[in-house]
């Protein structure tokens, strides 16, 4: 398969492209400007229109500005792509559901396997114990720019849908604030290498449920990322989730 990786030169881009090619794909890669990641060519993003032409698929990994006009090349090139940047508003989400009317759009806030379970067990979790209290903790690495994650706010997303109502996120806490019944906590840290951990506590009845999950290394993002092109290279226009492809 012919495979744009955009953003190569990245902390997760630069494993996705030692992934791809260790699969045995074409890669090319793009970044604000031109360099070499594990013997494969990045180009400077204003050739992604030409390297398009010739691609099965496009994993876009930079971030949330730079994905909005990504997104133009690839629908103009009919390239089916793979969205793993998180961050958005939601006018650049409805860009890329816009997109997906014409091309086949796979976006995910996080290509861990783990991950997927993880929020069939954070669904199981609030029905069985809809009266405790619910806080979110996430860390990771110094980089990271957007906060809390992309996945904090999907595993946020599947607590309201399993609570069956919007719960007010409240965001770290200071100050006298007694808590209310309709918050959920979110708790960002931001320290070192942290590759991505996402822990969610329970708590009533004198008794404490914690689901985590641990990134142990990106590889496993970069796995999860290439499994998802490769299924989307065949797949119609539409909008796709991680889960379709597992
Ligand atoms: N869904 C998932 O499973 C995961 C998602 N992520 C998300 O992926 C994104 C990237 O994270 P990370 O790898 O840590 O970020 P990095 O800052 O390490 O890398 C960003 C990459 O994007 C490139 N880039 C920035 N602007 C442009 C542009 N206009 N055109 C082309 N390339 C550009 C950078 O190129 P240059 O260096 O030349 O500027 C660099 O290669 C974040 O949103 C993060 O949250 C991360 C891990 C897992
Ligand atoms: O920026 C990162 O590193 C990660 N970002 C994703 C997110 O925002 O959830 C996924 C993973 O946790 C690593």
């Amino acid at each position: 398969m012919n495979l744009v990786v955009i953003g190569a030169t990245g902390r997760t881009g630069s494993e996705i492209v030692a992934e791809a090619s260790g699969r045995g794909h074409d890669v090319v890669g793009v970044a604000t400007s031109a360099d070499t990641v594990e013997d494969v060519r990045v180009y400077p993003d204003d050739e992604l229109p030409r390297l398009l032409e010739d691609a099965d698929a496009a994993i876009d990994f930079t971030v949330p500005a730079a994905t909005r006009e990504h997104v133009e090349r690839v629908v103009e090139a009919g390239v089916p792509y793979v969205v793993g940047t998180t961050g958005f508003g939601e006018a650049g989400l409805d860009a890329l559901r816009g997109a997906s009317k014409s091309i086949p759009v796979l976006k995910a806030s996080n290509f861990a396997r783990g991950v997927q379970a993880l929020l069939r067990l954070v669904e199981a979790g609030v029905e069985a114990l809809p009266e405790y209290d619910i806080e979110l903790t996430e860390t990771h690495h110094s980089g990271k720019r957007d906060a809390p994650s992309g996945t904090a706010n999907t595993i946020l997303d599947v607590v309201d849908s399993a609570a069956r109502s919007k719960l007010d996120r409240t965001h770290g806490r200071e100050g006298e604030h007694k808590r209310e019944k309709s918050e959920v906590g979110v708790h960002v840290r931001r320290a070192g290498t942290v590759r991505g951990e996402h822990e969610l506590l329970l708590a009533g009845n004198d008794e404490v449920l914690t689901l985590t999950h641990r990134a142990e290394s990106r590889r496993v993002f970069a796995a999860g990322a290439v499994d998802a092109a490769e299924w989307l290279a065949d797949a119609d226009a539409g909008w796709y989730a991680f889960g379709d492809v597992l």
